[in-house]
């Protein structure tokens, strides 16, 4: 998979040098590539951003820097993200589909935005989605770039040592909240680890954990119960 970040900061990226993204990227399991947006511009003060017709504050992402900068960057291909408060949530379903795509593109915008016409322009020619990682604001769009890219990068075949883990991660399994993890010792300032988990009897165990997954997601995220078959289980087995 190629994954290109266009940004005015692209040191912000530099986290994606680390672990597990970091030897994708060493294996070619992952070809990902960060720009600096002022490559594209035409002054020599390297100029981005100018005032907001209509008047407000800040400044805007000029269209026709984004335009060359997006114009070199895009392949037939590609899926153009551009991270935002009024974008799609990003969920682990999104992580999920846009690690099946063979190349992505994230647009990170500064000061209060990149110009509309921008996402206009290109949504006339390929796939963009505007995305949200939250309802929050930031101050632009390299920290959401930095989440997809790794949320992404780490469900690729052969960057997790173990798939196994994939399976059962919180938001994995039939949508549902991580189960509580422990390790030695088995007691710790008076905190014991359930007996089950050192019963050894598997069937159990995982009964336990899929009970404790149950319980989590009901008393922290009710809302991703509503999207499971009401016939898997029933909820007065959530009863504490
Ligand atoms: N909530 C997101 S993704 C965002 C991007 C820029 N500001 O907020």
């Amino acid at each position: 998979m190629r994954i290109d970040v266009v940004t005015i900061f692209p040191e912000y990226l530099a986290p994606l040098e680390l672990s597990l993204v970091g030897k994708a990227r060493t294996s070619g399991l992952l070809d990902l590539r960060v720009h600096d947006l002022r490559t594209w511009t035409d002054d020599r003060h390297r100029t981005v951003d100018d005032t907001p017709f209509g008047g407000g504050a800040g400044m805007v992402m000029r269209p026709d820097v984004w335009g060359r900068a997006l114009d070199d960057v895009l392949t037939p291909e590609a899926h153009l993200l551009v991270p935002s408060p009024a974008g799609a949530p990003f969920t682990q379903r999104t992580a999920e589909t846009w690690a099946t795509e063979q190349h992505l593109v994230l647009a990170c915008g500064r000061y209060e935005g990149i110009d509309s016409r921008v996402v206009e322009h290109y949504a006339a020619r390929t796939r963009v989605t505007e995305v949200s990682l939250g309802d929050y604001v930031l101050n632009g769009g390299e920290v959401a770039a930095l989440v997809v890219v790794e949320a992404v990068a780490r469900l690729l075949p052969g960057v997790v040592g173990n798939p196994a883990s994939l399976v059962e991660e919180s938001h994995g399994a039939a949508g549902l909240l991580e189960y509580p993890v422990y390790t030695k010792p088995p007691s710790w300032q008076g905190h014991d680890v359930p007996e089950v988990l050192l019963s050894g009897h598997h069937a159990r165990i995982a009964r336990w954990r899929r009970d404790e997954a149950l319980r989590r997601t009901a008393a922290r995220r009710p809302d991703l119960l509503e999207a499971l078959d009401a016939g898997e289980w029933d909820r007065h087995d959530l009863e504490v």
